[in-house]
């Protein structure tokens, strides 16, 4: 019952790969996503995501493999996906966007625009439902496409940098939108803030240059920073110590 990438490999074009026999699995509820910028978690959520197909290897969800066109369809409605820039339909409002989004994952259209309005109500954006999407900021538009996710019962959500460039209270909203989630979903978030990361999740990985450096449990990536460090300080700690020591 998990995401499991098997020797996974993957380049863009000729360049050198980004992901080399990357063989992982995930299997809890809430996992954290850290590396380096480069280090391929875009690329790996891409996959994970069925948006990207590894040149070598397979991805599976839940045994599921989204290798031909039906099974893709069927994949691609178990998991969402929020990525990095999230390109709203221009000129729809925001009901409409997660709506579409629904229907895009194989919902009729009464059942996604019925399914929309809860979506956007767990994401405490009902009152911007009839919004035009270009309206708004950078954290509502990435709780839109979380509602996204939500609209067509996906069983695992793929959040690229969710938080990235959010102010605290947006980053504050989106933790309770989080912790939410995690009530029903499989959460899978790459990101580059380390802060609160015990309180939020029960497994990290850390990718770097396309190799997983660690998967384990959150307290067991925590003991790797130095003893001396305050509690508040120890996930970055541990990344460092991890990460420094391939430089
Ligand atoms: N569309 C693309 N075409 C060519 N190269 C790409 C493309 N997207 C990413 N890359 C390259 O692939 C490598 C991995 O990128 P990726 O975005 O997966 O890393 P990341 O860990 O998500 O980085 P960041 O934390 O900066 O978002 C980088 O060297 C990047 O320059």
């Amino acid at each position: 019952m998990s995401l499991q990438f098997t020797r996974c490999s993957f380049q863009y074009g000729r360049k050198v790969p980004v992901l080399d026999r990357l063989s992982l699995t995930i299997d809890h509820r809430a996992t954290v996503l850290l590396g380096p910028n480069g280090a391929g978690k875009s690329t790996m959520m891409g996959i994970a995501a069925s948006w990207l197909f590894p040149t070598r290897g397979s991805v599976t969800w839940r045994g599921r493999k989204p290798d031909t066109a039906r099974d893709r369809a069927a994949y691609r409605a178990a998991v969402g996906w929020l990525p990095q820039n999230i390109k709203p339909m221009p000129g729809l409002t925001v009901r409409e966007n997660v709506a579409y989004i629904g229907w895009l994952k194989g919902m009729t259209r009464r059942e996604a625009w019925d399914r929309s309005a809860p979506a956007l109500e767990r994401v405490k954006l009902a009152s911007l439902a009839d919004r035009k999407s270009h309206q708004l900021s950078g954290g509502q538009l990435r709780r839109m496409g979380i509602a996204g996710t939500l609209v067509h019962h996906s069983e695992l959500v793929l959040l690229d940098e969710p938080t990235a460039g959010l102010d605290p209270s947006q980053r504050k909203v989106f933790r309770q939108v989080l912790d939410d989630l995690l009530t029903d979903v499989h959460v899978v978030v790459s990101t580059h803030q380390t802060e609160d990361l015990d309180a939020v999740y029960d497994h990290v990985v850390v990718l770097d240059r396309g190799k997983v450096r660690f998967q384990g449990d959150t307290a067991g990536f925590l003991s790797l920073a130095h003893p001396g460090l305050p509690e508040s300080r120890r996930a970055e700690g541990a990344y460092t110590q991890l990460i420094e020591q391939e430089v």
